[in-house]
């Protein structure tokens, strides 16, 4: 079975898969009479034809080696995930080969990021590590399929770094 390792999430290294959201530089501006640090603006949301909505997922943990056999993508709009608690979490992304994902990366979020899938992103379902695996998810509403499944002939083994 093939393995892939997980490795610490950058922005560099996921940027042509989607965005990553954190605290760690710092604000774009400060507001609330100075006690709140705004990092403005910092996803490329993309609905198409649909609008914005916010859900929350109440997701059942995995965990690692974690056996991926489904990867999945939404045409017509982004999906970012938004963990509610300060665990990290395993965000499994693939490269573009046409019609069907090519090349797996897995990563391991740091504890406070968010991520922000771009339209038509090859990834497996959200997967926390750990409970509470409570999550806001902003994401297409809208008519029309947005779920292209993709299950794998191989399965993919995700192994901790
Ligand atoms: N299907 C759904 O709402 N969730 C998936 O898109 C996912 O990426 O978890
Ligand atoms: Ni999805």
């Amino acid at each position: 079975m093939t393995e892939v390792i997980a490795r610490a999430l950058t922005a560099a290294a996921f940027a042509s898969f989607g965005d990553v959201l954190d605290c760690a530089d710092d604000p774009d501006k400060i507001i609330n009479q100075g006690l709140c640090g705004r990092y403005h603006d910092r996803a490329r949301l993309d609905f198409g034809d649909g609008r914005a909505g916010i859900s929350l997922f109440n997701a059942e943990p995995r965990s690692l080696p974690y056996k991926l056999d489904l990867l999945e993508r939404h045409p017509e709009g982004s999906q970012a995930f938004i963990p509610m608690s300060h665990q990290p979490f395993l965000v499994i992304v693939a490269e573009d080969a046409g019609d069907r994902p090519g090349t797996v990366h897995a990563f391991l979020t740091a504890p406070g990021q968010a991520i922000n899938l771009l339209r038509g992103t090859w990834h497996g379902v959200l997967t926390p590590l750990h409970a509470p695996g409570l999550f806001a998810v902003v994401d297409r509403i809208g008519s029309g399929a947005n779920l292209e499944e993709h299950p794998l002939a191989q399965p993919v083994r995700i192994v901790a770094g």
